[in-house]
Formats: C-alpha cells, sequence, structure tokens
C-alpha cells in the first residue's frame, strides 16, 4: 500500500480544489490522541459470520459490490451486508464460484430483497461473474485460498486481488500520474481482520500499511470537522448534488487528500499520544461518525470503486 500512500501524498501537495487544513488536523489529533473512539467492527450486526471459509467468501463477495449506493436515495451499504448475509444464510451454496457466474440482475435484486432495478446493476452482476471466474479459474472457487496464500500480509492480499480481477483495480491518472487508491481491495482485508479478530483468515501482520478506504462518505466527515476545505467550485457542484465525472480532478483530489488526511491525523496522534493509530480505527470511527449525521452532503461519482 505504499504506493497508495505516495500517489495520495503527490496528490495533496498538486491540489486545485481540494485542501488540507493543517490547523484542522492539529485540533482534532489533540481532540481524539487520549481515546480514539473506539467502533467495533459490525457495530450495526448486520454482516454474516461463521468464523470459517463461508466468511471470507460472503466478505469478498460484499467487497466486489460494496460501491455506489447513492444513486437510489433509499439504498445504503447495510442493504447489500444484510441482503447477501441472508442469502447465505437461506442457501449456504449461494456464493459458490459456479452460482456466482450466473447470477442476473432480477436474481441479484430478489437475493438483497430490492424491489426496483440496483444502481448500477449491471455493472455489479459484470463484477459477480468476474469474481466467480476468477476465483474458479485461480483459486479452486475459494476466496479462503486468495486469503492462505497472502501469507498473513495485507498488502500481498491487495497486490494479489488487484492482479486478479480487474473490477478491483481502483486507480486513476492525475496531472499525467498514476494514482492507487484501492478501495474495495483493502476494505476487504480490513473487513478480514475486523470479522475473524485479527486471528485465523484475519491475521495480517502488516494491517498498520492499509489505508483509509476513500469513499464518499469520509470526506464529507472530514470537511464538516474542518480537516479538509473545499473550493467555491467544488462546494457549490456538491451542494446542489451535481455528479462529479469519475477521474476528473476533482474526483481524485477529493479521494486523495482524504487519504492523505487521515495520514497526517494518525501521525499527529502518533506523535502527541506516543501510540500506535492504525489507519484502518480512524477509517472505522470517521465513517461510523458519517453514517449517523445523513444529513453530511457528499460527493457524488458514478463509480464501480467506492
Ligand atoms: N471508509 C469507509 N467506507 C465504507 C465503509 C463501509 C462499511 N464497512 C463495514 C465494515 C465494518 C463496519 O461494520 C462497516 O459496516 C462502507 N463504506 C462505503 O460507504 C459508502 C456507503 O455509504 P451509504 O450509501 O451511506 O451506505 C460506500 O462508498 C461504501 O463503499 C467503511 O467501513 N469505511
Amino acid at each position: 500500500m505504499e504506493e497508495v500512500r505516495a500517489t495520495s501524498a503527490w496528490v495533496a501537495s498538486h491540489s486545485s480544489h481540494v485542501t488540507l487544513d493543517s490547523s484542522g488536523i492539529e485540533s482534532l489529533a489533540e481532540k481524539i490522541k487520549d481515546s480514539i473512539p473506539k467502533v467495533e467492527w459490525n457495530f450495526e450486526g448486520i454482516h454474516f459470520f461463521d468464523n470459517g471459509p463461508l466468511t471470507v467468501q460472503y466478505l469478498f463477495v460484499l467487497d466486489a459490490l460494496n460501491f455506489c449506493f447513492w444513486p437510489d436515495s433509499e439504498m445504503n451499504y447495510d442493504h447489500l451486508a444484510v441482503g447477501l448475509k441472508e442469502a447465505l444464510q437461506n442457501d449456504s451454496s449461494a456464493f459458490d464460484a459456479d452460482r456466482l457466474q450466473k447470477y442476473t440482475g432480477p436474481e441479484l435484486r430478489k437475493m438483497l430483497k430490492w424491489p426496483r432495478p440496483l444502481p448500477l446493476e449491471d455493472e455489479r452482476v459484470r463484477l459477480l461473474h468476474e469474481v466467480g471466474f476468477e476465483l474458479e479459474k485461480s483459486f479452486d472457487g475459494k476466496a479462503s485460498n486468495l486469503v492462505k496464500s497472502c501469507e498473513k500480509s495485507a498488502a500481498n492480499l491487495v497486490a494479489l486481488i488487484t492482479s486478479h480481477f480487474p473490477g478491483f483495480r481502483d486507480h486513476s491518472v492525475y496531472k499525467g500520474r498514476q494514482i492507487f487508491i484501492y478501495k474495495r481491495a483493502q476494505i476487504f482485508a480490513a473487513d478480514l481482520w475486523g470479522a475473524f479478530k485479527g486471528q485465523g483468515y484475519g491475521e495480517l501482520k502488516d494491517i498498520e500499511s492499509v489505508t483509509m478506504f476513500a469513499d464518499y462518505i469520509v470526506p464529507a466527515v472530514l470537511q464538516h470537522l474542518g480537516v479538509l476545505r473545499y473550493s467555491h467550485s467544488l462546494s457549490s457542484i456538491i451542494e446542489s448534488n451535481r455528479e462529479i465525472t469519475s477521474g476528473s480532478e476533482e474526483e481524485v483530489e477529493l479521494r486523495a487528500c482524504t487519504i492523505h488526511a487521515v495520514e497526517e491525523i494518525r501521525e499527529s496522534v502518533q506523535r502527541k499520544s506516543g501510540k500506535q493509530v492504525l489507519s484502518v480505527e480512524l477509517d472505522l470511527w470517521l465513517w461510523a461518525y458519517g453514517v449517523r449525521y445523513p444529513s453530511l452532503q457528499h460527493h457524488r461519482t458514478l463509480s464501480i470503486y467506492y
């Protein structure tokens, strides 16, 4: 994940629309330095968990589809997590690699008990097929084999996922440079670590290398907390719910500056407290904060990456 850190820092130092407010970073770090509010993974109680390989399969399918819920104002991440959990509880072979390759849009919709087409439904189906196909071809159908081959390293896991599954290659070109974000690949590593409490399939010795997961909730939280500042034109686009094109300067800056800001907060908290802090812990706290305040306006980009 060094390339995620390094390229996000580069965007932050060449940014035109989003800036980091260093006094906002310092005052937030000061506020949380003694106790970063601990948020339990699965604090909402919405995920499938059986302590075995089926949970790994569930999390991989979940994170293959963990993007862009906002086009349907009634949909959110919880619907996906709960819908997939119930599907697996009703039929433990629902996510077998051969089955994943055959789902249609209406079947996926029915599985999630959603009464109308899902946002970006065709892409969601295509990505399910991709996951089923590549799991079958290279990992004997099982996401748990993918995890086993990573030697307890989140960095290896992200590299393996992004090399095998094109849908996870979350990157863009910004001012002539390739910028790596890898949101869904990294969140899968963090979900494993969180679900299995750092043991078994969740034992990742380098979990500190994972960055925050650049989605559409955390930038809005950081702006609200005075850590990120937007240009006048970007603010007005977000406030009027106008779409921001995937890969545009504004979009890349929103995501990369969020990653870099969380790194700066983490380093500042570490300096002040003398304790190690994980970006994953900061992410979960900031995300949980954001979903409690649905009135926070977030940017809108049609994307399969987040
Ligand atoms: N940075 C960050 N982004 C996250 C998550 C999660 C869920 N993680 C689970 C893991 C453990 C916990 O128990 C969580 O339940 C989803 N998202 C992103 O949010 C957006 C959805 O928003 P809304 O439309 O309002 O549901 C969408 O881009 C989605 O990809 C996270 O943890 N961090």
